[in-house]
């Protein structure tokens, strides 16, 4: 029985890990404990698929042991600190959680936002600790009739606005990556302008970590904010600049804080911890139960579904997403990885280019088609090429990969066309689905032989003179191969070319004896 390696590299829920341990085909190591230099260099590299969390960095030392892993799960949202782009080289699809703490880290915001009204930490401290019941030393704010400005309106941020609202705060969101009306049908503000943001009483932000998001809030933007306003971050460490933030707390221009996440983690000894206008949590934006139990289960699920390559849900890094690629594409797709796989057996040597054009509806989607053809086409030469390492793969090998969309076709309804150049030369094939669905080459070369795309194939090129069909059908007999279907075509240069599909495997010995006929040009033999 196929088994496959689930390794479990933060801690998740144990329903998640039950569901792993109880499926036949899953040897599943839990390493949430482990040292990371063992975990990356003794346990990863026996993974075929691993599931991380933001305690495990998936970075160049990670990689360089997941030799066998073909998926990694992020057991929720950020990942900021996995290597997508490494992990696609590798050929490893990254999939997350997208939405199972979203609530999780909502209600954080929120208790982290009162708590920053009311320095509720600060006066449970006094009197449950300190034993001072000092009633006026603690008098806060409120957050009705306050401007609330939301940075980054997505599954969280958009929620946290709506629990706002119900406070009766004025909600303000900046997010240029949404349609407006996301937001105004809320009847909230929409705003392109930052400084709308910078002008509120109270900010969050709610975005990816990214090269555009980092520091989004430095020392410039603080400057330019009201006196006294609230800060609270339960997205990423370091979307707020960590020094402008201490000093504007120091200062007093912010008057409080509300901290969930840090630079770097661990955050046990960061400055900011020094200060006493300062909420502090670590990292348990996702930390409820009912959340943990949805990432753990979901990601179990997911992990084992890739494990067995039956699906790869919520994929990063997928050169198509399979959500918006219509039914009617998908054969297609197939087709054309069996087309760039034919050109490759009919035309073996090195890879030069490889171009893929599209005719008919079908063109619309010859970029996600140029990345099926060139994994048919290098699956010859690599046995570690799939859809997601495809693309890197070709440009670290110099192969220039072309696809072009040629708008509507006179004869066909659908045409993909593969032309795969070699150091040896430039095979060309043409392939589409008429409605009887069956994939079928339609021209090769020039030729236009018409077969099912499917089984043992010859193809014999002959000069175009009497006999020769007679001659190769009896040289296949004499070696005992059935012949299946039989396609010839000829062209303006006065030669032919035959497509004979086979029952089984044609060994050398027939191959020679078949280029050694009269009339032969060349023979070659494929199996898709
Ligand atoms: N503290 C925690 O434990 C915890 C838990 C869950 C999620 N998170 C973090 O919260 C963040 C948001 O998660 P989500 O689930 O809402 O993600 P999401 O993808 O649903 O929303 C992110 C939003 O940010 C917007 N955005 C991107 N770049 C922006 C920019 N430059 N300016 C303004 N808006 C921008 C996007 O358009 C999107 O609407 C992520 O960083 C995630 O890692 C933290
Ligand atoms: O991005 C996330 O999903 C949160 O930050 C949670 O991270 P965690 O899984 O490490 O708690």
């Amino acid at each position: 029985m196929q088994k496959y390696t689930i390794v479990v590299c933060d801690h998740i829920h144990t329903a998640g890990l039950e569901m792993l341990q109880n499926d036949e085909n899953v040897n599943f190591i839990m390493a949430a404990d482990e040292p990371k230099d063992k975990l990356v260099k003794e346990i990863i590299p026996q993974a075929d698929v691993a599931i991380t969390r933001s305690s495990t960095d998936v970075d160049d030392f990670f990689l360089e042991h997941a030799t066998n892993m073909k998926a990694l799960v992020r057991a929720g949202v950020g990942v900021d600190n996995v290597d997508i782009p490494g992990c696609s080289k590798q050929g490893i699809i990254v999939m997350n959680v997208p939405t199972a703490n979203t609530i999780a880290a909502v209600e954080l915001t929120m208790a982290h936002m009162l708590s920053c009204m009311r320095m509720f930490p600060y006066s449970h401290d006094h009197l449950k600790n300190q034993r001072i019941w000092k009633r006026e030393k603690w008098y806060g704010h409120e957050l009705k009739g306050k401007k609330l400005g939301v940075i980054g309106f997505g599954n969280i941020g958009s929620r946290v606005a709506k629990r706002a609202k119900a406070f009766e705060m004025d909600i303000v969101a900046y997010d240029p990556y949404i349609h407006p009306s996301k937001v105004t049908d809320l009847d909230m503000t929409y705003t392109k302008n930052f400084e709308d943001i910078l002008a509120c009483d109270v900010i969050t932000i709610h975005t990816p970590k990214n090269k555009e998001t980092i520091g989004i809030i430095g020392a410039e933007e603080i400057a330019k904010m009201k006196d006294g306003v609230v800060l609270v971050n339960c997205a990423r460490g370091d979307l707020y600049n960590e020094d402008a933030l201490y000093d504007g707390l120091k200062s007093g221009k912010i008057r409080f804080a509300g901290i969930d996440v840090f630079g770097k983690e661990p955050a046990t000894d960061n400055k900011l911890l020094d200060l006493d206008n300062i909420v502090v949590s670590p990292h348990l934006g996702a930390n409820t139960y009912e959340s943990q139990y949805n990432i753990g289960t979901q990601a179990a699920e997911n992990a084992i579904a890739a494990a067995k390559g039956i699906s790869y849900p919520n994929a990063l890094n997928l050169p198509i997403d399979e959500s918006k690629i219509p039914s009617f594409v998908k054969p297609f797709l197939e087709m054309g990885q069996k087309i760039g796989f034919l050109a490759s057996q009919i035309n073996k040597s090195q890879i030069i280019s490889i171009k893929v054009t599209g005719n008919g509806e079908i063109g619309e989607y010859v970029d996600s088609l140029s990345t099926f053809v060139t994994v048919g086409a290098m699956s010859q030469s690599s046995d570690k090429i799939n859809y997601v390492n495809a693309d890197f793969i070709a440009k670290e090998k110099g192969i220039k990969i072309e696809a072009e969309n040629l708008g509507d076709s006179n004869v066909y309804k659908n045409l993909i066309t593969a032309k795969l150049t070699t150091a040896e030369g430039t095979t060309t094939i043409s392939a589409t689905i008429f409605d009887d669905g069956v994939q079928r080459m339609v021209a090769i070369n020039g030729f236009e032989n018409e077969v099912a795309l499917k089984g043992h194939m010859v193809l014999f090129k002959n000069s175009d003179v009497p006999g020769v069909i007679g001659n190769v059908g009896m040289t296949l007999a004499k070696h005992n191969v059935n012949i299946s279907d039989f396609s010839l075509a000829r062209n303006a240069n006065k030669e032919a070319l035959a497509v004979i599909l086979v029952d089984d495997k044609v060994d050398e010995t027939t191959l020679k004896e078949l280029a050694a006929l009269d009339a032969c040009l060349n023979v070659s033999y494929a199996n898709i």
